[in-house]
């Protein structure tokens, strides 16, 4: 199976300050979908910073879909953060355009017909349940709804890989729920999807592999049942 992402032996360090990262290592292959755990301050944002290139690994290897990250050129960056879905705790919208412009912006940033965004905008919103509220200000909608708009811009530009941030941490359960159960259904149909979280209870409701971090290292203390380990492992690999 091909590998979407790769970690050898990365470490990272803040500019002057300690690693907040050391020699970390995994894998995760094309179309697989994945959580990162760990105590606030493990790393997990950092993971996801370095592979959507918003640093550069201090030491070790990085390839996301077949891009060596470290001879990434800066001038290649954006057009390499393009072909990924990031989607954020706190949604990061436009609080002053509508839930359809919100949504369009990558693609008005890639230049794309008019009429092939409207035509994208509202499959989007269909696969986010939002389909009806392209005209909405995204403040009248529910916490829950905005992270889904959140998420219909992160999918708009059909990404291969989407990179979720604590995307329930500002959510109620159940709406955490249906947002964990979004991304495993576009997982489905091939995306493949890494979620940062600290929702151990939706991990057991929506299982896959865990990659578990510690002060910066990797390590096997998952925070799930061995019986949940061993169902999640099974939903790992398709
Ligand atoms: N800009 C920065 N400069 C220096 N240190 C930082 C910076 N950002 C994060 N750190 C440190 O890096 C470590 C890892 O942070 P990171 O945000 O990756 O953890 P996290 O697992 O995502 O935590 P949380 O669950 O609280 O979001 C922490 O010790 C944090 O204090």
């Amino acid at each position: 199976m091909t590998d979407l992402i790769r970690f050898d032996r990365v470490s990272y360090r803040y500019p002057g300050g300690q690693d907040v990262l050391a020699d970390v290592s995994f894998a995760i292959a094309q179309g697989e979908m994945a959580y990162i755990t760990g105590p606030s301050g493990a790393g997990k944002t950092t993971v996801l910073r370095l592979i959507a290139a918003l640093c550069r690994a201090t030491r070790g290897q990085i390839v996301v879909m077949g891009q060596n990250l470290s001879t990434l050129k800066p001038r290649h960056v954006p057009a390499f953060r393009q072909r990924l879905g990031l989607v954020f705790q706190n949604f990061n919208l436009l609080y002053d355009r509508t839930v359809f412009d919100n949504v369009a912006l990558p693609l008005v940033i890639r230049g794309y017909a008019h009429a092939d965004i409207g035509r994208r905008v509202r499959a989007a919103l269909d696969a986010v349940g939002l389909l009806g509220k392209e005209k909405v200000l995204p403040l009248t909608l529910s916490g829950g709804e905005q992270q889904r708009v959140g998420i219909a811009r992160a999918i708009v530009t059909k990404p291969a890989l989407i990179l979720a941030d604590e995307p329930t941490g500002n959510l109620d359960p159940e709406m955490a729920l249906e947002v964990m159960r979004g991304f495993a259904r576009f997982n489905e149909v091939g995306v493949t999807v890494l979620v940062a979280t600290h929702a151990i209870d939706l991990i057991e409701a929506v299982p896959r592999r865990i990659i578990h971090l510690e002060q910066g290292r990797i390590t096997d203390k998952h925070p799930l049942a061995a019986s949940k380990l061993k169902e999640a492992a099974s939903h790992g690999h398709r």
